[in-house]
């Protein structure tokens, strides 16, 4: 049943660059949309070093497993210059220890040491081959660089990909903030809806509010409205009756860590939508790069789960909502086992059904 008009798709509305580098590799930062602002004010950040780089990430300033690894990288940048530029040992072991350091702020997805072991590995490979440290320096920056691209590459090819599981008039529902505010530009789950509607496919989104922090209402709301698609917000606790009433045609989210088996790690409320999309016979889709699979673990049993302050539930957004002292449990994530997930969309194209071989077939090589 589909409730959406089919008349012709919308413009897609202009990309926003997320997190980047501004200036040079010396002397340059980390500038970065503080997502802690929005929706209601754009405001961006400019990180001089590591710490603010660090606490940025653990306050999801930036937050989204891609832009996650992003700043990431170029926060390692920043801590490769920490001890000066005396000697190419000190680039590297200065970048060693931003690394470790970078690696405590959030343990869920994957996307952060993913970066972060890129950039080591390009400091140690480079480490006696260049020609001075201020050359090393450079071409950290360019290696931050690339996985800023790469991402932007990647997104647009989930997207294609993403697009020929939509069809006209379709409603989607989807979770947290997959879009370019979780990326380099253009979205894992929302590249989908982007790619779709580029497609001239008109669709309907739904966004999931996503308690406790509302990056639904705050950002994936925002990101369409700005883009000029089709959006309408629902409380997380809505989304089993909006099923119902025949609203919903696809499911696409995002995703933090995939296990070899295809089981996800996505924000807290995901695997309730996934149950509520089979008891409605809905597909369920999981976009997202092949820097968010994790082949070292064979499920999603051992994927770490972020456990996060009680005050975002007790006092969220400054307002105090339950009594003093009230026991809390907080994960900010949680896992979907793959057999209730359709299809993995990724940029090197889906995965369906989703099983262990299949993941080791395109993402294993
Ligand atoms: C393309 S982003 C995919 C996921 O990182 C996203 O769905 C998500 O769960 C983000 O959680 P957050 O806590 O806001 O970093």
């Amino acid at each position: 049943m589909t409730h959406h008009p089919t008349g012709p798709a919308p413009a897609v509305g202009p990309s926003i660059e997320t997190v980047g580098w501004v200036g040079s590799a010396r002397d340059g930062a980390v500038r970065l949309i503080d997502q802690t602002l929005l929706p209601v004010e754009f405001s961006r950040i400019d990180c001089r070093d590591v710490e603010t780089v660090w606490e940025a990430i653990k306050m999801l300033r930036v937050r989204g497993a891609p832009a996650i690894g992003i700043a990431a990288a170029y926060g390692a940048v920043l801590g490769a210059r920490g001890q000066g530029l005396g000697s190419v040992d000190a680039v590297v072991s200065s970048l060693r220890a931003a690394a470790a350091h970078l690696r405590t702020s959030r343990p869920t997805a994957v996307n952060l040491f993913w970066a972060l072991d890129r950039m080591q590995r390009t400091a140690e490979a480079e480490a006696t081959t260049a020609p001075g440290p201020e050359v090393l320096l450079d071409h950290l920056l360019d290696e931050a660089r690339a996985i800023e691209q790469e991402d932007r590459a990647m997104c647009r090819a989930i997207g294609r990909f993403g697009a020929e599981l939509l069809e006209p008039g379709h409603g989607i529902l989807t979770h947290c903030n997959a879009g370019g505010l979780a990326t380099s530009d253009y979205g894992t789950a929302l590249a989908v809806i982007f790619s779709a509607v580029e497609q001239g496919k008109a669709v309907h989104v739904y966004a999931d509010e996503t308690r406790p922090l509302l990056q639904g209402a705050r950002l994936t709301a925002w990101e369409l409205q700005r883009r000029g698609i089709p959006v309408t917000l629902i409380c997380d606790n809505m989304a089993p009756q909006v099923m119902k009433e025949g609203k919903i045609q696809a499911v696409v989210v995002g995703a933090d860590r995939i296990a070899a088996n295809g089981d996800t790690a996505n924000k807290i409320g995901t695997y309730g939508v996934a149950l509520a999309a089979k008891a409605h016979d809905i597909p369920f889709y999981v976009a997202a790069p092949s820097s968010t699979f994790d082949l070292s673990l064979p499920d999603g049993s051992s994927i770490p789960i972020e456990q996060r302050d009680p005050r975002e539930i007790t006092h969220g957004f400054g307002r105090q909502t339950a009594p003093e002292g009230v026991e809390v449990y907080n994960p900010a994530f949680d896992v979907t086992p793959s057999r209730m997930i359709t299809a993995i969309i990724t940029e090197r194209g889906v995965i369906r059904p989703v099983t262990a071989d299949a993941v080791a077939d395109l993402i294993g090589t």
